[in-house]
This record gives structure tokens, sequence and C-alpha cells, in this order.
């Protein structure tokens, strides 16, 4: 703030003296007569249109957005915030697997206590071990299933308070809903978004009591489905959605007790769910998906711990899901200045980008219809429309 206020002035003094050097020039010239007053006239004219094109050329480029910065810097809620892990008690919900496990390992050797909650014990005893290998550091585990409320309360009670709780438990079935059975829509709702509602419910007693005063957090693992919606998602990006209006809302709530909500947007990511989800998956699913590439679970990690140190609420995890990120920022705070800043700068350009995504999908799904000659789009129809075309 001091060095931007500072700029600021520093470039008001300019304008000044630039202004001071304009006007100081010699009007009138050693031999002016009566003759010269159109001159002058015409040179006064000048003046002051060059002065303005300066000024506007010099407000458009420089202190307009100095101005909007300075403004932002100024309103920007909830303020900016560092949540250190070392030394914390960090409660990793899915860390027996995948992205969880990744995230349990990195807590771990930055120095946290780190408790672990998944269903299978088998694999909560390997999660466990391959940790200790790696960094010494043995992690509590915890079996139970997030969709019972009172298994969850015992494990979170036998952990002790939580300062940084990270819901990451997740199952993803994809398929088109009119294939899909209302077991299997549930069954993702309730682990997801219900699993979710019951980890909070259960940790956040322990949190708002929490012995360091210490600024905690809650960190919800949402997906980058979780910002638009993709075909054979339907289930799983309802969840997934389901998780920021929990989180935005949660976040007014817990602000007072200095507990800090942050939601994680991964793009696929290879992990023992993806492999399992890749047999299964609808060839559209893959296609659309694949505008985002894909990362290794450690470098979602990577993003997601420093995403949750500072305190960000829209955590994004590569560069396409930067775009996503200011494309559907909407009305969820900021923190950052910079990022709001780019947000309001960007959301026009960032519109059409989005509106080009959506052209792009809509010709894959027409073009795999037409392939399979259903829809709207078969292949008869494009013939058709093309001979109509032809005729006029
Ligand atoms: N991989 C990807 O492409 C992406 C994943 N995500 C999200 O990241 C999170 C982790 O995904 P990923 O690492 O791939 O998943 P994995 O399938 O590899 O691991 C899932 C973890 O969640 C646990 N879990 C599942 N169901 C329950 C339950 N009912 N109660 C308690 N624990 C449960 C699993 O253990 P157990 O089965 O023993 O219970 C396991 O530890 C999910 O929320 C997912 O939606 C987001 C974007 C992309
Ligand atoms: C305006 C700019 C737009 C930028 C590009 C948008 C790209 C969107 C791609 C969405 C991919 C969703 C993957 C979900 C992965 C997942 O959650 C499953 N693997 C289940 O785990």
């Amino acid at each position: 703030m001091q060095s931007f206020s500072d700029c600021l002035i520093s470039m008001g003094d300019v304008a000044r003296t630039e202004l001071h050097d304009i006007l100081s020039l010699p009007l009138f010239s050693a031999n002016n007569t009566r003759t010269d007053h159109t001159h002058f006239y015409l040179f006064l004219k000048h003046l002051r249109s060059s002065i303005m094109a300066d000024i506007n050329l010099f407000y458009l480029f420089l202190l307009a957005p100095l101005t909007l910065l300075l403004i932002l810097a100024l309103i920007v809620r909830p303020r900016a915030i560092r949540i250190p892990i070392k030394g914390r008690h960090v409660f990793i919900t899915g860390g027996s697997s995948g992205i969880g496990l990744s995230l349990a390992h990195q807590a771990a050797s930055e120095g946290a206590r780190v408790s672990i909650l998944a269903r299978n014990p088998d694999k909560l005893e390997e999660a466990r071990n391959s940790i200790r290998l790696s960094t010494g550091i043995e992690v509590a585990i915890f079996s139970a299933d997030v969709r019972d409320l009172e298994a969850v309360q015992r494990a979170i009670n036998e952990a002790g308070p939580i300062d940084i709780l990270i819901c990451n438990q997740g199952v993803f079935v994809p398929q088109e809903l009119e294939m899909q059975e209302i077991e299997t829509v549930k069954f993702m709702i309730d682990v997801n978004l219900m699993g979710t509602f019951h980890l909070i419910k259960a940790a956040l007693p322990g949190m708002r009591n929490r012995g360091n005063r210490g600024p905690a957090s809650i960190a919800l693992m949402s997906s980058q489905a979780g910002q638009v919606g993709i075909y054979g998602y339907t289930a799983y990006s309802a969840s997934k959605f389901g998780l920021r209006g929990l989180g935005e809302a949660l976040q007014q709530e817990v602000i007072a007790d200095n507990i800090h909500v942050s939601l994680i947007f991964p793009p696929d990511t290879e992990t023992p769910g993806l492999l399992e989800e890749n047999k299964r998956r609808p060839q559209l699913t893959s296609i659309i998906a694949a505008s985002s590439g894909a990362m290794k679970a450690d470098e979602v990690a990577k993003k997601a711990i420093s995403g949750i140190k500072s305190g960000t609420f829209i955590v994004p995890c590569n560069f396409e899901g930067l775009l996503l990120s200011i494309a559907t920022a909407g009305l969820s705070p900021q923190r950052s200045s910079m990022m709001a800043f780019i947000e309001v700068v960007a959301a026009g350009i960032m519109r059409i980008a989005a509106l080009f995504f959506q052209w792009n999908w809509y010709t894959s799904i027409a073009k795999w219809h037409a392939q399979q000659g259903y829809g709207p789009y078969s292949d008869e129809d494009l013939t058709g429309m093309k001979a109509m075309d032809k005729d006029g």
C-alpha cells in the first residue's frame, strides 16, 4: 500500500511539471504585433487540445488503472492473511489415496500434525506406512464413512481440535443422467456434499474453541466440473457446485472466528480414482475434460496447500483453471487486489473466451451425435442441410 500511494503521488508530480512546462512557454515573441493574433489564437487552441490529449492519454493508461487498483485494494474482503501449517493439526479426508494422500505427504513434510480419514482400514494403514517411509512422520488414521455423521463425530473427537480441515473425499461416476441409477446420483451427492456438511458440523465446535488463536482453515475439494457443467457429470457437477454455495455462505459465518474457507478446483488428476473413472467415462466427457489437460496429484496438492496457506477462496490449479476462475468469479470473496483487478479488467474478454469454449464443446457434441446417426444433427440432416445450401 505504501509504495502504491507513493507511486500515485509521484505520477501526480510528473503531470504537474509537464503542465507547468507547457504553460510557461513564451507566448509572445519579440515582434508581437496585431497581425499575430490569429497565430496566437491558433497556438492557444493547439496548446489546449494537446494538453487535453496528454491528460486524456495519461489518465486512460496510467491513472485510471491505478485508481481502480487503489479502490480495489481498499475494498477487497476478507483481508489478506497467512495461515501457517507447521506444528498445526491438519485433518485430511480421503487421505489414503490420490490427491488426499499427496496432501498428507506434503503437510507431514512441512511439519504439520496430520490425521487422515477414509473408509478402508487397509488403505489407511498403507498410506501411514508410505508417509512414515518418506517423511519419518507418523500420521493418525481414522476409518469412517463420511456419510455416517456419528462415525465422523467419533473420529474427530478422538483426533482432537483441528486447525486445518481438508474435506477432500470424493466419488465420481460419469454417466448420462438418463442412464444413471438414482442411487448413483444420491451416492455422489451424499459422499461429496452431505459428507462435507457432516465433517464441518463435527469439526466446527472444536475449531472455534481451538487453543491457539491462530488463523484456521476449512478447505473443500471441488473440481473444475464444479465451475462449469460437463457432459456426463450431472450429479458430480451438482455435488461440486454445491460445495461452492456452502463455502461462500460458510465463510461469512466463520470469519469472526478467524477461520478461512478455501475451495480447490483441480482439472483431471492422475489418481487411482481417475483410473477407475476412465474405465467407464463417456467419450464426450473425456473430450470436453481434455480442454483442461491433466495434472499429477502432487502438483495439485502443492497448489492446494499454497492456496490454503494464503487463505485464497478460489484456488485454481493450472492455467485453464486460472482462466476458469476469472471467468466464474461472480460474487465470490477475493482477498487479492491484484486478482480482483484482473477479474474486473478481463471480464469481457473472458466471457468471449467462455463462449468460444462452449462453441467448441457443442460442436464436438454435434459431431459425436452425427457419427452415431442420432439427434438434431444426424448425418442425414447434415447432408440434407448441405444439399439445401447448394440449392440456395
Ligand atoms: N482425480 C481427478 O481427476 C479429480 C479429483 N477431484 C476431487 O479430488 C478428490 C480426491 O480425488 P482422487 O484423489 O482422485 O480420489 P481417489 O478415488 O483416488 O481417492 C478417494 C479418497 O476418498 C476416500 N473416500 C471415498 N469415499 C469415502 C467415504 N464415503 N467416506 C470416507 N472416505 C471416502 C477414499 O478412501 P476409501 O475408499 O477407503 O473410503 C480415498 O481415500 C475428490 O473429491 C475428487 O472429486 C477433483 C478434480 C479432478
Ligand atoms: C473461459 C476460459 C475457460 C477455460 C477452460 C475450461 C476448461 C474446462 C474443463 C473442465 C474439466 C473438468 C474436469 C473434471 C475432473 C474431475 O473432477 C473428474 N476427473 C472427477 O474426478
